[in-house]
Parts: C-alpha cells; structure tokens; sequence
C-alpha cells in the first residue's frame, strides 16, 4: 500500500510573492486525492514542494516518517524513490521514442536486464492505453497520449506516491475520463496513494476519494469528497458550476463592488455562464472490470466512519448513503467475480528517484 503523506502547517513564497500559507492536509494512505483551485493559486508549487524540488520557507512535509524539509539530502534521495510524477505536458524526451522514454527511468537507475526493461515497459504501455505506440516519437503523437506516456514512465519504478498535475490540460471531455479511468485502474492495481492536481470538474467530481481546495493562498478545505461536493462555500459552489457570479474572478482578487455590479448584470439577464446548480454527488468511478478490486474504497469506509462526527450534516448524510453502497466490483465480461490475478507485473525491489521534471532536465520537448 502507498504511504500517509501528512503536511502541516505549510507555507511558501517566492520573494514577497506569498503564493500560499498554513497549509495543513494528510493525503491517506493509498486513497487518491485531487487537489481544485482557480489558475494560479499554487497547486504545481504545491505538488513540487512535496517532491521537494521547491521549499516552503515553513511547516513540515512528513512522508513515510520523515520530515523532507528537515532530513539530510541523503534522505531527500530516499524519500523521492517512493515517488512517480506526471507533469503537465508528461515532460517526455522528444528525441526518444516512446519506449525509450519509458524505459529510460529503469536503464537509467536500475540494473535490470533489458528482457525484464521491455516486460514492465509493456506491461505500463499497456496499462496506459498505448501498446502498439511504442516507436512514435513524443512529436508524432497527440497530448493526450504524451499524457500516457509520461503516466506510464512514472509508474515504472513501481511508486508508492504518484503525483499528477493537470492530467486533463489540452484534452477534450471524453480523453479526460478516458486518463480518470486510468488513473483510477492505476489505483486499483498498485495501490498508490495518488494526489491530482487539476481545475477540471468532470474529474473532480467523479475520481477522487478525497478533495481539497487551494484559494487566495489557503487551502479552503480537504477531507472526503463528499464534503466539498455537498459545500455552501460560496468559493466552491461558484468554482464547481464554473459561473462568474462569486468571489473567483479573472484575476485572483474580486472585490465588493465588482461583485455587486456582476450580479446585477445577471439579475438584469446577463448569463453568468458555466452550468447552473450542478449540486449533489456524482457516483465514484471504479476500476475497470477485470482489474483488481480497489482496497482504497474498504479501507476509505472505515476512515469516514470514524470521522463521520466531525463532519459537516449534509457531508455526513452523503457519506451515510455512500456506506450502503455495494462495492462489489463488476465482474469482466466472461469471468465471474473479482480478478486479483493481474497480468501486470510490478516489481519492488527497484532503487531509484523517479522523477523527471522540466526543473531537473530542461524544457520538455515534443510539443506539436
Ligand atoms: N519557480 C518559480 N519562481 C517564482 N514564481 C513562481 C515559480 N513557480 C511558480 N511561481 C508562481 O507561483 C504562482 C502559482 O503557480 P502555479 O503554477 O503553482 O499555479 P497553479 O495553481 O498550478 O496554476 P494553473 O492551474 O494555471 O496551472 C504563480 O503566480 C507563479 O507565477
């Protein structure tokens, strides 16, 4: 199971540019999460602090024990083996082709053979949708399967941790549950705990098992999905019906008056845009038929229980019908029951940092 990352008290800024402070969440261990917030509130400088490839000035990043802006570099280099990042553009070298790309992470820090290399880049090729791709060049294919790749290049060195900023950026609606479904099958079969950093609604409503949101430098809440769906924030109302009506703007501030003269545009008649009243909880997507059943959901329902008190009422009412949910999972045309026999094979005993980032190796390449 992937390991509890628990921050506390997180604060950072470049310069006198404060981009968010006080920041407080645990991401539970093997459950995914998905972080929400307007354009330019930090959730890559948050991702990125967590890899520690940027430092908040404060607070503490404890993962699997240690506290990464405390521990030694030594350290810092054993922690980040248990992570795998996609970045927004999947951050591939446009030189090489797709399974060079993949494959690179393990000729690079492990010294497997390259029969057991070609194996796990098939099996994540594979996983990700892409088999048959293999000799394309970054340049040669669409975003959506950069996206693939870059995914399946972090799940190479079979993480425990798997950060994933904007996986939906530059794809249409259907390529974007086409990644959900991925990311939720990856969850299902290697039991990372997974963090996604997105602004798409679509995806937050439907896959995470937790939900946080990043706004004017705080994080307005986290905790189970079921408690920023059902919110009266008006941030995050406005945020999930994707109006102009409340306080996100086009610019991070929008003050009284702007607001005031706004919503008398939209009671004059003015359409305020996005989709009104979308209210309510979405089922959670599930693993594909056939993969393995998801433990995060059983492990989740006794996480929520516990906390069920603390919880906002219409929060908890959600929550209470959610646990009479049956999770079985949808048997595979042809096969009856649960499948825990994967034909992918990952392998632990890999030593490596896997993460490849424009910071540590240039601009991405590729790009149409
Ligand atoms: N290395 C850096 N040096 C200085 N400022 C930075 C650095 N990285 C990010 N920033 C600033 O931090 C702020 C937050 O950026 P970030 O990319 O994290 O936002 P975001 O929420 O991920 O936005 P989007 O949803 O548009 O991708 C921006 O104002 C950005 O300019």
């Amino acid at each position: 199971m992937g390991v509890e990352v628990s921050v506390e008290g997180l604060t950072k800024s470049f310069g006198s540019q404060r981009i968010w402070q006080d920041v407080t969440l645990t991401l539970p261990p093997g459950e995914v999460s998905v972080l929400l917030g307007p354009s330019g509130t930090g959730k890559s400088v948050f991702l990125k602090s967590l890899i520690g490839l940027l430092r908040p000035e404060q607070g503490s990043i404890i993962i699997d024990g240690t506290d990464i802006l405390q521990c030694s570099s030594r350290e810092l280099y054993e922690i980040r083996k248990l992570f795998g990042v996609l970045f927004q553009d999947g951050a591939l070298f446009g030189s090489m082709n797709l399974y060079d790309n993949v494959a690179f992470p393990l000729r690079e820090h492990t010294k497997k053979s390259e029969s057991e290399v070609r194996q796990i880049v098939m099996s994540k090729l594979e996983l990700v949708g892409l088999l048959g791709a293999e000799d394309k060049l970054p340049g040669e294919i669409s975003g959506g399967m950069r996206k693939r790749a870059g995914l399946a290049r972090a799940l190479v060195l079979d993480p425990e941790i798997i950060l994933v900023d904007e996986p939906d950026s530059g794809l249409d609606p259907v390529r974007t549950t086409y990644i959900s479904q991925t990311l939720i099958d990856i969850n299902a079969e290697i039991d990372a705990t997974i963090l996604i950093v997105s602004h798409n609604i679509n995806l937050a409503r439907t896959v995470p098992d937790n939900i946080g949101m990043l706004f004017r430098r705080q994080l307005v809440m986290f905790g189970p999905r079921e408690v920023l769906l059902t919110s009266d924030e008006p941030v995050v109302k406005q945020f999930l019906n994707g109006t102009m009506i409340g306080p996100i703007g086009m610019s991070e501030e929008k003050d009284e008056a702007q607001m005031a003269h706004e919503q008398a545009l939209v009671d004059a008649g003015h359409h305020a845009g996005g989709v009104e009243d979308v209210e309510g909880i979405v089922p959670q997507m599930k693993a594909t038929p056939g993969m393995p059943f998801r433990q995060a959901v059983t492990r989740r329902k006794d996480r929520v229980r516990q906390i069920l008190h603390t919880l906002p009422a219409a929060a908890q009412s959600a929550i209470l019908e959610s646990l009479d949910e049956d999770d079985t999972p949808t048997p595979a045309p042809g096969q009856q029951g649960n499948s825990s026999d994967s034909h992918h094979d990952f392998d632990a005993d890999t030593q490596v940092i896997p993460v490849y980032s424009p910071e540590q190796h240039g601009q991405p390449q590729g790009q149409k």
